[in-house]
C-alpha cells in the first residue's frame, strides 16, 4: 500500500515536474519527448510493478494516469484566471489546444472561422492557448514592423535539413542579409528586364486560348500555366513550357497544393513535425515537393546560360557583389519558396479577378473600354510598365486583393520572450504570445472599407468627388472610407512580399491582354458561386476550377 501510494505520489509529482519543464522551456524534439514522456512514467511503472498482478497493468495504469494528469494541468492552467491571456475572449477549444485550429485549418476555411470569431468576440480574440488575433488598424504596424515581434513558431516547419529559407528566417539581421539578394532580383529595374519574357508568355497564352474559342476551358488552370511559365523564366531563366503544352508539364500545381495544405496544418502544431518525420513516409508529400524544387534548382545551378539575370543569378551572387559567396545549399532550399510564393499567389489573384468580373459584366465592359483606349488599333498592348496608370484595371485588382488577399493565413508573429510584453495597438500582449493582424478580416471591416465592405466594388479605389453605388444610389467622397494602412495584401515591414513589383506587373499585363482580346463568360451550366465556395485557406489560397468560354472581341 505504501509502495502504491509512493508510486501515486511519484506520478503526481513527476507529471507536475514534466509539465513545468514543458511550460517553462518548451523543449521540442524527439529525444526530450522520449526522456520526459516515456522514460519518466516508465521508471515509475517499474517501481509500482510489484503492486500489480501483471506488468502490463502496472505500465498501463501509470502511463494513463501520468498523461491524464499532464493533460489536466495543461487544460486547467490554460482555462484558469492565472493564464496571462485569461482576460482575452475566445472559444474554449482555441484556449485549450492548438490542435483545434489545426483541425480548422485541415478543413480549409480558417480565414472565415477567424473572421467569424472577430464578429462574435470583437477586435481581439484568443485563437490559441498562447495566441491572439487582432482586427484593429493600429495593430498592423505594431505587429509587422516591430523589431521585438518576430515570425512565430508557425514558420518552424520551413526549417529543413539545417537550412531556413528566406520566408522562415526569424532573426531580422539574418533576414536582411538574405533578403538583400532577393530585393536585387525583384527591384523595378530587374522587373523591367523580364518584360520580354512576360510579353512572350502573354502572346503564347492568347494564341493558345484563341485556338480554343467556343470550347469550355478551365481558365483557372490556364492562368496557372502562364504564372508558372513566367516564374520559370524569372527564377530559373527558362519557362516551363506549360502554356504551349496546354498542361502542367512539371506537375507543379499539385505539388504546391499538397505542400501548402500539409505545411499549413502542421505549422499550427510544429512540435508534432519532428515526430512525424521519424515515421517512414511521414513527410512524403513534402519530400516530393522538396525533391522537385531541388531538381529544378540543381538544373539551373549547373546551367551554363549564366547571362540570364534570373533569381538564381542574384541568389548565387553571380555578379560577385557580396564579400562572402552566399550558400548554395541555402539557395537550393529556396526553390520551393520562389515557385510557390511567386506563381500560385499571382495566378490566384488573376483568376479571382476574372471571377468577380464575370459576376459583374458591367464592370468587365467598363474595364474593356478603358483598355480599348490604350491598346493600339492593331491590338498592341501599351508598355507593361505603364499599366500602372490604368485606374480601373488597378481598382479591379486592388478590390480582388482586398476581399481575398492571396496569403489568406494569419501571418503569425510572436512577442519576444524576454521583452516583458508589448503594447500592440491598444492591447497589452505578454511576452511569448503569438499574434496576428488578420488581414482578411480587416479588409472586410466597415470601419476601414465603407460602404459595402463585403461587396466587390472597384470604384472605391478611384479618386472622385462622388460615387455611384451598384444600387444606383450616389454618395459623396466624404462618405467613403478606404483605409490604406489596413490594406496590406502584400503584408508590411521588412518581411513583406519580396515579389510585389513583379506580381503587379504580371497581373496587370495578363488581365489586360485577356480582357482586351476576349469576352469571357462562365461555361454554360456552371454556377459561379461554386468557384467562390472552392476557395480554401492553405496559408496561400487553394482554388477550384473556373470553366469559361472565350470569344475574340474583334
Ligand atoms: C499577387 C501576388 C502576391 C501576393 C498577394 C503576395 C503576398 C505575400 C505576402 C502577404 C507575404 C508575407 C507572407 C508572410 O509573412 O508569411 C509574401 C511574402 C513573400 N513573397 Fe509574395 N505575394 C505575391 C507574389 C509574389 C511573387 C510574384 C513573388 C516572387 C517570387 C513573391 C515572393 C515572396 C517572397 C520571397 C516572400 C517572403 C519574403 C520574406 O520573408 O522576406 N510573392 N508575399
Amino acid at each position: 500500500m505504501a509502495l502504491l501510494s509512493d508510486a501515486t505520489t511519484l506520478t503526481f509529482v513527476s507529471s507536475l515536474g514534466v509539465y513545468g519543464i514543458y511550460k517553462r522551456y518548451e523543449p521540442a524534439g524527439v529525444l526530450s519527448a522520449l526522456v520526459l514522456l516515456f522514460a519518466v512514467p516508465g521508471y515509475i511503472a517499474s517501481q509500482a510493478r510489484s503492486q500489480f498482478s501483471y506488468a502490463i497493468v502496472a505500465y498501463l495504469t501509470t502511463f494513463v494516469s501520468f498523461y491524464a494528469l499532464l493533460i489536466a494541468y495543461t487544460i486547467g492552467y490554460r482555462l484558469s484566471p492565472f493564464h496571462p491571456l485569461a482576460k482575452y475572449p475566445g472559444p474554449v477549444a482555441c484556449k485549450v489546444s492548438k490542435f483545434w485550429i489545426a483541425y480548422v485549418a485541415s478543413r480549409g476555411k480558417t480565414h472565415k472561422y477567424i473572421c467569424d470569431l472577430h464578429n462574435q468576440y470583437g477586435d481581439v480574440v484568443r485563437t490559441g492557448p498562447n495566441e491572439l488575433s487582432f482586427r484593429h488598424e493600429d495593430t498592423i504596424m505594431a505587429v509587422f514592423a516591430n523589431k521585438e515581434v518576430k515570425k512565430g513558431p508557425y514558420y518552424d516547419c520551413r526549417y529543413q535539413k539545417g537550412v531556413t529559407p528566406l520566408d522562415g528566417i526569424k532573426d531580422f539581421h539574418e533576414h536582411a542579409g538574405r533578403r538583400k539578394l532577393w530585393n536585387r532580383a525583384f527591384s523595378m529595374a530587374a522587373a523591367k528586364e523580364h518584360v520580354d519574357d512576360l510579353q512572350t508568355a502573354v502572346s503564347e497564352l492568347l494564341q493558345e486560348l484563341e485556338k480554343r474559342q467556343g470550347d469550355v476551358v478551365d481558365i483557372s488552370q490556364w492562368i496557372s500555366f502562364i504564372a508558372f511559365d513566367f516564374m520559370g523564366s524569372l527564377v530559373f531563366g527558362n519557362p516551363f513550357g506549360m502554356v504551349k503544352a496546354g498542361k502542367d508539364t512539371a506537375g507543379l500545381a499539385e505539388i504546391i497544393d499538397t505542400l501548402a495544405y500539409v505545411s499549413n496544418v502542421m505549422s499550427h502544431i510544429p512540435w508534432v513535425w519532428p515526430f512525424l518525420t521519424q515515421i517512414p513516409g511521414g513527410d512524403a508529400p513534402l519530400e516530393v515537393a522538396r525533391t522537385a524544387c531541388k531538381n529544378l534548382v540543381a538544373k539551373r545551378v549547373k546551367s551554363t546560360n549564366t547571362n540570364k539575370r534570373d533569381l538564381y543569378h542574384y541568389l548565387l551572387d553571380e555578379d560577385g557583389l557580396e564579400p562572402v559567396k552566399p550558400s548554395e545549399k541555402q539557395a537550393l532550399m529556396e526553390g520551393a519558396t520562389a515557385i510557390s510564393a511567386g506563381s500560385d499567389t499571382t495566378a490566384t489573384m488573376m483568376v479571382h479577378t476574372l471571377f468577380f468580373l464575370m459576376q459583374n459584366p458591367d464592370m468587365s465592359k467598363r474595364l474593356q473600354s478603358e483598355l480599348d483606349n490604350v491598346y493600339s488599333a492593331g491590338g498592341e498592348a501599351p508598355d507593361y510598365t505603364k499599366h500602372v496608370e490604368l485606374p480601373y484595371l488597378n481598382a479591379c485588382i486592388n478590390e480582388t486583393m482586398r476581399l481575398y488577399p492571396a496569403a489568406l493565413a494569419a501571418l503569425q508573429r510572436r512577442v519576444d520572450v524576454g521583452s516583458g510584453g508589448k503594447m500592440l495597438g491598444p492591447f497589452f500582449v505578454p511576452e511569448g504570445t503569438q499574434v496576428s493582424a488578420h488581414l482578411y478580416t480587416m479588409h472586410r471591416d466597415p470601419r476601414y472599407f465603407y460602404p459595402l465592405p463585403d461587396t466587390y466594388w472597384p470604384d472605391r479605389w478611384l479618386t472622385q468627388e462622388s460615387y455611384i453605388l451598384p444600387s444606383g444610389e450616389s454618395i459623396s467622397s466624404s462618405d467613403l472610407i478606404v483605409n490604406k494602412t489596413v490594406y496590406q495584401p502584400f503584408s508590411y515591414g521588412q518581411q513583406n512580399c519580396a515579389g510585389k513589383v513583379v506580381a503587379n506587373m504580371e497581373m496587370r499585363a495578363v488581365l489586360s491582354a485577356l480582357l482586351h482580346k476576349f469576352d469571357i463568360k462562365p461555361a454554360r451550366g456552371f454556377k459561379l458561386q461554386e468557384y467562390e465556395d472552392s476557395i480554401c485557406d492553405v496559408y496561400i489560397t487553394y482554388r477550384g476550377a473556373l470553366p469559361v468560354t472565350l470569344h475574340a472581341r474583334r
